[in-house]
């Protein structure tokens, strides 16, 4: 996805509706649109110069959208209670067949400011398998 920050704390972000993203027939799949929301909302508190995680996000899918749409998210900060950061988005489909000014889907999330130490215990399995334990299928279990 690419982003743009606008006025205040909001985020811009377009994402196309690949074939590979097909969930039913023709259409994207929840998980990618969840994914998309996670992404845009995540990225609206990076604004706040604070390290984040998604604590609770939460989809309406209110419209189908088709493949080949071009979406546009839209995402911002919503308050903010001690480490808590509340944030909302939706999305429109800005190009292709089904292009109007209709909301097609909408979240809201809860994000949690985290300290950088967080991700420390999950060092060794940053990008894939950790290093000199065997993999499932090395099991002899
Ligand atoms: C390139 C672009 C990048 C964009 C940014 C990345 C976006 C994508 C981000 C992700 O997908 S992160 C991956 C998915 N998320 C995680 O892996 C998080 C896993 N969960 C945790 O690590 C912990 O549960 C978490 C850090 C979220 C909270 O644990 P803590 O021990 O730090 O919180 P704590 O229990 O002290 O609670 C702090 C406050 O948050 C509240 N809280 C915590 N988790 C909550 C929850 N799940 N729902 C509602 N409230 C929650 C809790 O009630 C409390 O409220 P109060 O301040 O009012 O007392």
């Amino acid at each position: 996805m690419h982003f743009t920050a606008t006025e205040g704390i909001e985020v811009v972000g377009r994402l196309t509706a690949e074939s590979r993203y097909q969930g039913g027939p023709g259409v994207i799949h929840g998980g990618i649109l969840t994914t998309a929301f996670d992404e845009t909302q995540g990225m609206a508190c990076m604004l706040l110069g604070t390290a984040v995680v998604t604590g609770h996000l939460q989809i309406d899918f209110a419209r189908p959208i088709p493949l080949g749409s071009v979406l546009e998210f839209r995402a911002r900060i919503d308050g903010m209670i001690r480490r808590k950061v509340y944030t909302s988005s939706e999305v429109r489909i800005v190009e292709g067949a089904a292009a109007s000014d209709e909301i097609v889907a909408t979240s809201r999330g809860l994000f949690l400011k985290i300290k950088p130490e967080h991700f420390t215990p999950m060092q060794e399995f940053v990008d894939g398998q950790p290093t000199g334990l065997p993999t499932f299928g090395d099991s002899t279990l």
